[in-house]
This record gives C-alpha cells, structure tokens and sequence, in this order.
C-alpha cells in the first residue's frame, strides 16, 4: 500500500517542527515583554524530558522584580531571570539527560551553553540567532564547538502552526 493508498494524513507535523512547537508553546508563559524564549528536551526516542520558559525564580514575584532592559543592573531583569534553558534542564524528569536534543528559540547563551553542555545534551536546534554578534553568543559557539555538542538552525517545513482551543475541536 503507498502512503497515498493508506489515506494518512499528509499535512502533519515533522518531529523538529513539532519539539520546537513545543519549545514556542513554552514561550508564551513567559511575562517578558521584549524575549520570550521556550525551550523543550528530547530524548534519543524522542520522547520529551523538560521544557522551560524565561522568568523568575520559583517564588520571585513576576510583579516584584523589574521587566526592564535598561537602567542600573538590579533595577533591570538581567541579574534575576531563568533562561529558558536552564529551566528546561532543571524541570527535566529526573534521569540522565546525556544524548538529548535541546529544542530553544533563541540560541543559547555562554551560561546556558554551559548547562547544556554538563548535563551531557548533545545537540542544540535553534530558531532565532538574533545574538550571533555579542560576545557572549561568540563564547557559546566555542564552547559548543569544544565540547563536541552539534547546533543547527531549524528551517521549519511549516511556518505557521495553528492551534484553535474550541470545545467544539
Ligand atoms: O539563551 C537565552 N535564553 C533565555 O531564556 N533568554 C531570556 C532572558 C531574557 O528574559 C530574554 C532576553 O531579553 P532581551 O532580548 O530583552 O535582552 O530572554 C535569553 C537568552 C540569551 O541571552
Ligand atoms: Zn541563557
């Protein structure tokens, strides 16, 4: 039977379109209001084992600290926001997380590169390099390329996907 006969559907998601779905489904919990990043792990069966999204630490107020970018450190977000991918590891069922894909869609910072790396992850798809000329996105690249850890840049077969919350499906 040719997958034509079977009457499978063809419009269906790849699994890269699908886990970075997931990583930008993430991203939508996130209350920064300039980046919001999303991050989802998979596993060497493809199953999921974390995600995360960028925001203050479990029991910091998302009203209590600053969203700004600019002004003195402590009054800006910087000093007190979890990366994406740090929360994606540390939210991850306990296990190993040695051999997974770390689904971001924002290429990882040197911090970030840093976590990825030690908890064995081995390969970084990313959406968005929109940081490529900071230092800090020049040291991850190092670091990745040092530590053997395979980064690409997703090229989506679907652009758009829609998913409509309507009782009546
Ligand atoms: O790797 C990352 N992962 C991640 O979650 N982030 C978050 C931190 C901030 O909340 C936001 C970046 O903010 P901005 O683009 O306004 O500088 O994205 C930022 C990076 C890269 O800096
Ligand atoms: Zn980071």
């Amino acid at each position: 039977m040719t997958a034509q006969d079977s009457g499978k559907r063809s419009d269906y998601l790849s699994w890269d379109d699908y886990f970075m779905s997931v990583a930008l489904l993430s991203a939508q919990r996130s209350k920064d209001p300039n980046t919001q990043v999303g991050a989802c792990i998979v596993n060497r069966q493809k199953r999921i084992v974390g995600v995360g999204y960028n925001g203050f630490p479990t029991g910091c107020s998302d009203e209590a600290l600053p969203w700004h970018r600019e002004g003195d450190f402590l009054d800006t977000k910087y000093p007190y926001v979890c990366h994406a991918e740090l929360n994606a590891v540390l939210n991850s069922v306990p296990g190993n997380l040695a051999g997974c894909s770390i689904y971001t869609a924002l290429f990882p910072c040197n911090e970030c590169a840093k976590v990825i790396i030690q908890a064995g992850i081995r390969e970084v798809v990313y959406l968005s390099d929109k940081y490529a000329a900071t230092d800090s996105f020049r040291a991850s690249r190092r670091l990745f390329d040092q530590a053997g850890v395979v980064c690409r840049q997703l090229k989506p077969a679907s652009r758009i996907v829609t998913i409509t919350l309507d009782e009546n499906g």
